[in-house]
């Protein structure tokens, strides 16, 4: 039987719309206007915080007896040494909480003036989620701020929120305040939320809640396909991405962009393929970095797996297991790039075992 899920995808947008404002404003006050020392990461500690402490306490509310599996823990704010960052955190994350209702919010759910929540109880929100993920039943997860390099450079990042039951992503919300909702119009409106309910389709929304579109595929189209990947070449090879463009004989360079974003992008139609290989380090990808991702791929007309062809596994424990990447694209395209994908695989093994003989 499948479910409607209608409380919880209105709930999913009103809480990401909340801690997109949130992170906004952090933004805002603590990088825009500040010099930040290099390296200095304090202001995505705090927005990722606060913004888990909103969506946690809503949780609560909302859906108390569901589990949360939440990227962030409250251990460094409760040390001594964490006064001052608490006490940032708290005054944020009520600054969220008690805004004004909009579009789909429900005061029950913990939010509206006068819905201000005490340290402790901020605190334990944070660590609700701590749970440890698994095969059976409901829970939520959540990424307060994905793509916290691109936060920092005030590019691309995500607030992120699914619910899974009995390992399957059923609804899935991605609000990206920096994201043009038009990527051929970067100096035109920016803010956009995606949404997707299995088997009901997924749509972009603006950030405000309005304006929804369904989102579709297109067919695959050499001359315009590209790769969506990560910024960051430590989080996903560059080097191997490209082997697999020429084999395919791909023109167009890669979209490359922080976050989440990028599942957000080719569900619309931007780019063609989300390339994700590992780097070699035994990095293991948490779930909360590709639930709603991936919900999106599927339900826009796209299939998701891993390098083996393997769908991701969302039970096994609050990461996807040993890594062996990501690879999203449209129906139509999958076959091709993942041959194209496992070619280059072999070669890279066999470069490796060469390089270990000689
Ligand atoms: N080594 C390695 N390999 C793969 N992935 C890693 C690795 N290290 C970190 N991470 C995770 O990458 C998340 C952000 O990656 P993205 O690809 O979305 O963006 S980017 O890499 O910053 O461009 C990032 O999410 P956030 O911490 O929420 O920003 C991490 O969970
Ligand atoms: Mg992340
Ligand atoms: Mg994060
Ligand atoms: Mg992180």
């Amino acid at each position: 039987m499948s479910l409607a899920y209608t409380t919880e995808k209105q709930f999913a947008i009103s809480a990401v719309r909340r801690a997109c404002l949130l992170t906004s404003s952090v933004f805002n006050k603590l990088v825009k206007n500040e010099t930040l020392v290099k390296g200095d990461k304090s202001p995505v500690t705090v927005g990722d915080f606060s913004a888990q402490a909103v969506i946690s306490s809503m949780l609560h509310r909302a859906f108390p007896d569901d589990p949360i599996v939440g990227e962030e823990d409250a251990a460094d704010l409760r040390a001594a040494s964490g006064a001052s960052l608490r006490d940032r955190i708290v005054e944020l994350a009520n600054e969220a909480l008690t805004a004004e209702l909009g579009i789909g919010d429900i005061a029950e759910w913990g939010i509206g003036p006068g819905s201000e929540q005490s340290v402790d109880n901020l605190l334990d929100a944070i660590d609700r989620g701590n749970h440890e993920g698994g095969r059976n039943g409901r829970m939520w997860t959540i990424d307060p701020i994905d793509g916290t390099k691109g936060f920092l450079r005030g590019e691309q990042y995500a607030v992120c929120l699914a619910l899974i039951v009995d390992a399957q992503v059923q609804v899935g919300v991605l609000g990206c305040p920096n994201l043009p909702l038009n990527l051929s119009k970067p100096d035109e409106d920016k803010g956009c939320l995606f949404v997707a309910v299995r088997g009901q389709g997924a749509q972009q929304l603006k950030l405000t809640g309005a304006d929804p579109i369904p989102l579709t595929m297109p067919p695959y189209t050499p001359s315009s396909f590209s790769f969506l990947e990560s910024v960051e070449a430590a989080h996903s090879s560059h080097s191997t991405s490209s082997r697999i463009s020429a084999i395919l004989g791909l023109t167009q360079p890669p979209i490359r962009m922080d976050s989440q974003a990028k599942y957000g992008c080719l569900a619309r139609g931007d780019g063609g393929a989300y390339m994700r290989m590992p780097t070699g380090v035994g990095y293991k990808e948490k779930i909360w970095d590709h639930a709603t991702g991936s919900l999106l791929v599927t339900e826009s007309g796209g299939v998701i797996t891993d390098s083996r062809g393997l769908p991701l596994d969302f039970g096994l424990g609050r990461t996807l297991g040993d890594n062996y990447g990501v690879i999203a694209t449209v129906k139509d395209a999958h076959a091709k790039l993942l041959s194209a994908v496992q070619e280059v695989v072999k070669q890279e093994q066999e470069e490796a075992k060469k390089s270990k003989a000689s």
